[in-house]
């Protein structure tokens, strides 16, 4: 028989998933997994936990819970040379990683996916060859927005909490860092406003942010913004939106697979959402380094839906 892990953060979003712990556990035992769970208890003990299920030699990890727990998931599966699969029921604040892939957000739906068994291999970013990411990579003053965002407060505003973070954050987020980014045979060097390294195409619910992102491709796409006033920037937030910003004189957007950052300021690094540490970083895409369960008809659906819309434009 198979054997599956859960791994649950209880605090994550709107702390909703417990009640729901014995209908998970009777489904994936009805479809052929001996399961047990582990709640996490603070920051750091999905990755303890992921990889004692490494150890224990688990077919199979579902993460339950934001960004954040998927990070420690894959962060502890990706130090492995034989990796379990993991799938995913997302129960964070913005799901990015859920958002990119598809994957439904109720509990039932994302469960469904896992069940059918599609898996994919995808992309996983490593920082100083130790922090891993499975979303994004970013830095720059308003980056740093995401993880001084109190847990309670999303639980509590959801989404809301970031815009109010934004907002009372603004006057001294605006602020360009002198850097110095290295993308594998480029460089660019100066006043940046932020980078983002992108595995997906979705970052804090901008589903647009790298359009044509691929999940398995071993690149990241790389936007840098150089330096701009708080009018340009509010214009080019919201152009990113409708994912217009591409073209633009003030971004550089390129795909790589090893991006490295100094400064002869001060620049940390968000990794999906988290504080990861500071510059200077060497960001490596691991090609496929997970399989990952996936709905694998919903993304074909979309990339075709994507390919004629853009086509007609
Ligand atoms: N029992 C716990 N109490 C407090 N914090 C925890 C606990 N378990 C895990 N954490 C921490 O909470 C962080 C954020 O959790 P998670 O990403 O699951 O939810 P979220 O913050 O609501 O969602 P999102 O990341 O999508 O905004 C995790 O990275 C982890 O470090």
């Amino acid at each position: 028989m198979k054997r599956a892990r859960i791994i649950y953060n209880p605090t994550s979003g709107r702390e909703a998933f417990k009640k729901h712990l014995p209908e998970v556990l009777a489904r994936l035992e009805q479809a052929g997994y001996e399961t047990s769970c582990h709640a996490t208890t603070c920051a750091g003990d999905a990755t303890e936990a992921a990889k004692a299920a490494v150890k224990r030699d688990f077919d199979m990890i579902v993460a339950v819970g934001g960004d954040g727990t998927l990070n420690e998931v894959v962060s502890g599966v990706s130090i492995f040379e034989k990796r379990p699969k993991v799938g995913l029921i997302p129960m964070g604040t913005t799901n990015d990683f859920a958002r990119a892939v598809h994957i439904p957000r109720t509990i039932d739906e994302a469960l469904d996916i896992i069940i059918k068994g599609d898996t994919m291999p995808v992309d996983v970013g490593v920082m100083n060859d130790d922090r891993y990411f499975i979303n994004i990579a970013a830095g720059g003053r308003i980056t740093e927005l995401t993880y001084e965002v109190p847990s309670k407060m999303k639980t509590v505003l959801g989404p809301l909490a970031y815009y109010i973070k934004g907002i009372e954050m603004m006057p001294t987020a605006i602020k360009a860092t002198p850097m110095r980014i290295e993308y594998d045979e480029n460089v660019f060097e100066g006043e940046v406003m932020m980078f983002l390294c992108g595995l997906t195409n979705s970052v804090g619910g901008f589903e647009k942010l790298a359009p044509d992102a691929i999940l398995n491709d071993g690149k990241f796409t790389l936007i840098i913004l150089k330096k701009c006033g708080i009018t340009d920037f509010v214009k080019l937030a919201s152009m990113a939106l409708r994912g217009v910003h591409l073209n633009d004189d003030r971004v550089i957007y390129e795909k790589a697979s090893r991006v490295s950052i100094t400064t002869t300021g001060e620049v940390h690094l968000n990794l999906d959402g988290e504080y990861g540490g500071d510059a200077p970083a060497t960001l490596q895409n691991l090609k496929q380094h997970i399989e990952m369960f996936v709905p694998i008809d919903k993304m074909l659906e979309v990339e075709i839906e994507n390919m004629t819309t853009s086509e007609e434009a």
